[in-house]
């Protein structure tokens, strides 16, 4: 199971994140509390082991400001979170990650036409940070294509396990799970990761 820790914004949390075993890490480049700088993102360069996979994530920002942001940041992958077209996502010079508020089963209905390399399942923003998590049996029963989903929203190291074996996703994505009172916590990211590691996936 590959696993993205989100919402990095120092370069310890990204080398304890790479460390603990993350496949791919997030840096919040839109309006948010855990916003970090491109420049900053850059400047990790080759502190981090190589094979750890950058992601950008954008939300209603212009194209030029997303290309741009993915260049100074030296970025592997581009997350869309706001409401980009399709023709939008084509033009993006990185492979796309897109990011679905799934209010209901409806939301899930056309997501595969959708041009990306990963489609990421997430909670609205009104319910994130609330404790809550998507309804994981409908996720599993809708027609998506489970190689391309990465399961998030509400995740933690205590339920990680359970959404991986309802879901089988692609990957599983965190960011507020693994932190306390803001901030990314090591003991948090690699309780998540060694358990979403240990989990095989699929179990009826
Ligand atoms: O996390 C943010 O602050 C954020 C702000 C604006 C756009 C996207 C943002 N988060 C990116 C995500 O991939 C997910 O929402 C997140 O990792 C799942 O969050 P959580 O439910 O807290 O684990």
């Amino acid at each position: 199971m590959l696993v993205k820790i989100c919402g990095i914004k120092t370069l310890a949390a990204a080398q304890t994140a790479v460390s603990s075993g993350a496949d791919f890490i997030g840096f919040i480049f839109a309006e948010s509390s855990r916003k970090v700088e491109p420049e900053i993102v850059g400047d990790f360069g080759a502190n981090l082991a190589g094979h750890v996979k950058k992601v950008g994530v954008f939300a209603n920002q212009t194209e030029q400001e997303v290309i741009k942001s993915a260049e100074i940041a030296g970025l592997d992958y581009i997350q869309l979170h706001g409401n980009e077209s399709a023709s939008f996502a084509r033009r993006m010079p990185l492979p796309v990650i897109k990011a679905f508020a799934i209010h209901s089963e409806k939301d899930l209905e056309n997501l595969h036409e959708y041009p990306a390399d990963y489609l990421l399942v997430d909670l609205p923003k009104s319910a994130s940070g609330k404790g809550l998590t998507l309804d994981w049996d409908m996720i599993r029963k809708a027609d998506l294509p489970l190689e391309k989903v990465i399961l998030a929203g509400g995740l933690t190291p205590e339920n990680v396990g359970k959404a991986i074996n309802a879901v089988s996703p692609f990957a599983v994505d965190v960011a507020s799970g693994v932190e306390t009172n803001g901030l990314k916590d090591a003991v948090k990211m690699k309780a998540f990761i060694n358990e979403a590691k240990n989990t095989a996936g699929k179990e009826e």
